[in-house]
């Protein structure tokens, strides 16, 4: 192709209203300068009444001016970004990489298995072809109820599959699909008969997950279930690793005779004496599983509790990490977090400004962070590879191919690689993969990710690629955000810390934007002497206010 024909798989605009937005944050620097020189001009006298309170008064404006100049980095660049999908299937249709989706589960009791397969099946009926996409199930709890809802949603994917194609309907998680249609809608044949089917599934599901045991019947038809003989608790018990089909394989065909993506079944070993690393431990026994089955060189990961809400997001996603000349630097691509059980004001669990601001900002600066579900990264960066300008990373990458080894023997070599033993004396959870020992393990990831000289892309579409579910009460949302504000404090702290390992090797705009996270709970200090000491100070007659 000639340079002059070059048509860009992706742009990138400025988002609208930045010189307004420029204009209006420099009178408020203005604004913040001026109470500065108040306060300094105006400390009582050694020995005057308030003198204290006002020095501490100054400290805390000083704080808030120095904390909203950090913020500025997440506001001043804000970029959009929009895909061209036509232009991906015309020159690249037949060269697709293939696509590995991680989804995470680690409790049937918190995350009902029903909920776990709908996003399953939601990411099962992508738009794109099957023989190259691969679903990966971690089931951290290690569930028979689970394991048994997933080979239910394999049975049932032989029809919904076809029926999402078929009628190119959206979203494809089955529930959220029945209960965003209108009645109008409900009295086609094919929809009555798919809807059944699903009803039928979920009625089966929920028998056996109240009564907590999985049926004889069900246990002789699947040997697979032999697997739990030896299992005694979710803490305790030997790797499980089922293929519940293989697109290698010709028969796994659905009932219009089309081939089904690879679904693949894992709870890996866990043993009281052994730390398992949370969702970071579960994603990189995920990552070395895979890479000896489909070895996909483009990653998904999406929690349990949030589907795909888009079809086309994968295809949206390649227009990033197949564009000819500004690919090569993006490692990964993070969608928002959306969620559709917010209250109607979004009282709790909002990410709205996150979302709708700052992410974009940041993205002007480089990329957003990776925030652990909605993620799409490529294998070779999430293993820790650096960036180089010279060697561009091949999504060709080879397929294993079927060994003589039947699947049982296969999931047994495997299930080795999902040990406890394994990561021992090798660089996983450091050096590569996932890192272990935050509660962020995302954010650090990612972090790790941009100083070895990558970007990331930030892409919201407008039909929302992922939704789930969030915190929507008081109590729920305190504990997310403890997590969420000491581990964020944890990587400031860390050898990993924007301030000194990501300084000469992140992008400044950048760096001051991961200190604004960072920075987040200390700010409470500032904060609650504000709110706090004026009116303790007002009870003695006092004002520290003009
Ligand atoms: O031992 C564990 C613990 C959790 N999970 C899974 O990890 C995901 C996230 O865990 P959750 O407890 O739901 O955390 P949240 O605070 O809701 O998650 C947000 O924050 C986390 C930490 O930044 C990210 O990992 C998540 O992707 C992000 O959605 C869920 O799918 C879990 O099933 C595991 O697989 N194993
Ligand atoms: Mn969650």
């Amino acid at each position: 192709m000639g340079k002059a024909k070059y048509e860009p798989l992706f742009e990138t605009k400025k988002a609208k209203g930045r010189i307004i937005y420029r204009l209006f944050a420099t009178s408020l620097l203005c604004g913040i300068i001026l109470i500065w020189t108040y306060r300094l001009y105006n400390i009582p006298k050694p020995g005057e009444n308030g003198r204290l309170g006002w020095i501490g008064m100054f400290g805390a404006e000083l704080w808030f001016g120095f904390y909203w100049l950090l913020t500025q980095s997440l506001r001043w660049n804000r970029t959009l970004r929009h895909t061209f999908r036509d232009r991906l299937l015309q020159r690249y249709e037949n060269e697709l990489p293939r696509v590995d989706v991680f989804v995470c589960t680690a409790d049937p009791a918190i995350e009902p298995p029903i909920m776990v397969i709908n996003t399953v099946l939601s990411v099962m009926s992508y738009n794109y072809p099957p023989e190259k996409l691969s679903v990966y199930l971690s089931d951290d709890a290690g569930s028979a109820l689970t394991f048994y809802a997933l080979l239910e949603a394999s049975r049932f994917s032989k029809h919904w599959l076809p029926y999402c194609k078929n009628f190119n309907i959206e979203p494809r998680s089955p529930a959220a699909y029945f209960t965003s249609l209108s009645a109008s809608a409900q009295s086609d044949a094919h929809f009555s008969e798919i809807k059944r089917l699903y009803d039928d599934m979920a009625n089966r599901i929920e028998v056996v997950c109240r009564a907590g045991v999985i049926p004889d019947k069900e246990k002789l038809e699947h040997t697979g279930f032999s697997k739990w003989d030896s299992y005694s608790s979710k803490g305790n018990h030997a790797s499980i690793l089922q293929i519940l089909s293989d697109s290698r394989d010709e028969e796994t065909k659905d009932v219009d005779g089309v081939i089904l993506p690879t679904l693949v079944y894992l709870a890996r070993e866990k043993r009281p004496q052994h730390f398992h690393n949370f969702k970071a431990g579960a994603m990189n026994a995920l990552i070395r599983v895979s890479s000896e089955i489909s070895n996909g060189p483009i990653i998904l990961n999406v929690d349990c509790d949030m589907y795909s809400n888009n079809s086309n997001s994968i295809q949206d996603t390649l227009c990033f990490f197949m564009d000819e000349e500004k690919s090569h630097e993006i490692a990964f691509v993070q969608f928002p977090q959306s969620f559709e059980n917010t209250t109607k004001n979004e009282l709790y669990g909002s990410l709205r400004v996150i979302d709708g601001v700052e992410f974009h900002g940041m993205d002007g600066n480089g990329g957003p962070l990776y925030t652990g579900t909605g993620c799409f990264h490529r294998r070779d960066t999430l293993c820790g590879r650096e960036f180089s300008k010279d060697a561009q990373i091949d999504l060709k990458s080879a397929r294993p191919g079927k060994m003589e080894e039947n699947v049982h023997e296969l999931e047994e070599r495997l299930e080795i690689l999902a040990s406890c033993t394994y990561e021992e004396n090798t660089q996983w959870g450091n050096e590569i993969g996932l890192k272990y020992g935050c509660p962020v393990e995302d954010v650090l990831t990612g972090l790790t990710i941009q100083c070895k000289g990558w970007k990331s892309v930030y892409y919201k579409p407008e039909r929302k690629g992922f939704l789930g579910v969030t915190a929507t009460t008081l109590d729920q949302t305190l504990v997310q955000h403890k997590r969420w504000s000491e581990g964020d404090l944890m990587i400031l702290f860390s050898k990993y810390s924007p301030a000194w390992y990501g300084l000469g090797k992140l992008n400044p705009g950048l760096l001051l934007g991961y200190l604004t996270y960072c920075l987040w709970s200390p700010n409470c200090v500032a904060t609650l002497y504000y709110s706090i000491v004026p009116s303790l100070y007002l009870l003695k007659g006092i004002s520290l206010f003009p």
